[in-house]
């Protein structure tokens, strides 16, 4: 378990981390999303003990990585593997070294380098290509590379830095396949530093949005996607302006496999003998599920009721102020 209490971080004067709080329990699939410079690089650079914080706490399994010494230190790293968006091959070494050469630098016996890289090869779809030169291989075939080189060290952890930020969305996916299947199988921690939405979405049980060096909104994916919290809404620079600036607009959240959009609106049209716009509507992948939002439109009158409704039955929703109405109340406040 990785846990951050209170983390500060600072360059000289700049102060890129603020009080960082999260836990990042084994087995998870973690991101870390947000702008560019929002510090997710510098995050995971403090997890694997390349750069130092000034204010805090960050263990692992319970123990301080600013405490070790210079041995703990090296064993720690060794845990960690990492993975970056310009794969950091050898281009002169064929595959099969390139995987090899970790463990040559820690002086296991060749006969288990040998195992192991064929193992890995093989976990990676790329027996086929062990005495090939990273040159001639594709974007996706090299990051599967790299994936078995950063595993070679029987890594607990797996760090992705923006390992997807070069590929094409089918290479991406197909690489995400990977990630989750290693995860899965081998029961790896993998935490993703991303500023891509789908990567989140497809692969991440939990998330933590960055933005200034702060953490603006996290939880499970799920429910922060649900929530739609602001910081996401500026992730997916989402506008309100679209939605009626008349009577009162509702967004629910619901998974496809319980309920579809239709039979939610039509039911709940029916069971309170109301009428409603739909406004919006989208379904969007997760790892394991479909989940749908709908926005709706209600009046002022039929606001308590339809709420009401949704509570009763559990449903998440939200309401959304078109950002129109908002600068009307801002004006308002200041006259
Ligand atoms: N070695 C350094 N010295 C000084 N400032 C740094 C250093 N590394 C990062 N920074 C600053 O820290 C802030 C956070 O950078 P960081 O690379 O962690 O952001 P990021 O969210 O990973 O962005 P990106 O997605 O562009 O890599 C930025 O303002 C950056 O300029």
């Amino acid at each position: 378990m990785i846990k951050i209490s209170g983390l500060k971080k600072k360059f000289d004067n700049l102060e890129v981390l603020k009080n960082i709080n999260l836990t990042i329990e084994d087995g998870d699939i973690y991101g870390l999303v947000g702008r560019s410079g929002a510090g997710k690089s510098t995050l995971l650079r403090c997890i694997n003990g390349l750069t130092d914080y000034q204010e805090g706490s960050l263990t692992v399994d319970g123990k301080e990585v600013k405490n070790f010494s210079s041995y703990e230190m090296r064993e720690f790293r060794r845990g960690m593997g990492m993975i970056f968006q310009q794969f950091s091959l050898l281009n002169r070494k064929t595959v099969y070294q390139n995987v090899a050469t970790p463990m040559q630098c820690w002086n296991y016996p060749k006969d288990e380098i040998d195992r192991k890289v064929k193992e890995l090869l093989e976990l990676v779809g790329l027996s086929d290509k062990m005495d090939a030169k990273p040159r001639n291989l594709s974007g996706g075939q090299k990051q599967r590379v790299a994936i078995a080189r950063a595993l070679s060290m029987d890594s607990k952890v797996l760090l992705c830095d923006e390992a997807t930020s070069a590929l094409d969305p089918k290479t991406t996916l197909s690489i995400l396949e990977l990630l989750k299947k290693i995860n899965k199988e081998r029961g790896i921690t993998i935490i993703i530093v991303t500023h891509q939405m789908e990567v989140v979405r497809n692969a991440c049980n939990k998330i933590s949005i960055l933005e200034n060096g702060e953490i603006a909104a996290q939880g499970e994916t799920k429910e922060i996607f649900a929530q739609r919290p602001k910081a996401l809404q500026n992730l997916l620079g989402e506008e309100s302006t679209k939605l009626p600036n008349i009577g009162r607009n509702i967004s629910i959240a619901h998974y496809v496999n319980d309920i579809s959009d239709g039979m939610l609106i039509t039911k709940m049209s029916s069971d309170l003998n109301m009428t409603f716009s739909v406004v919006d509507g989208q379904i969007l992948n997760y790892s394991d599920d479909k989940f749908g939002t709908v926005i709706i439109n209600v009046t002022e009158e039929q606001f308590p009721a339809i709420t009401k409704y949704l509570n009763d039955r559990n449903y998440e929703w939200r309401e959304i102020v078109s950002s129109l109405e908002k600068s009307e109340v801002e004006d308002n406040d200041i006259n």
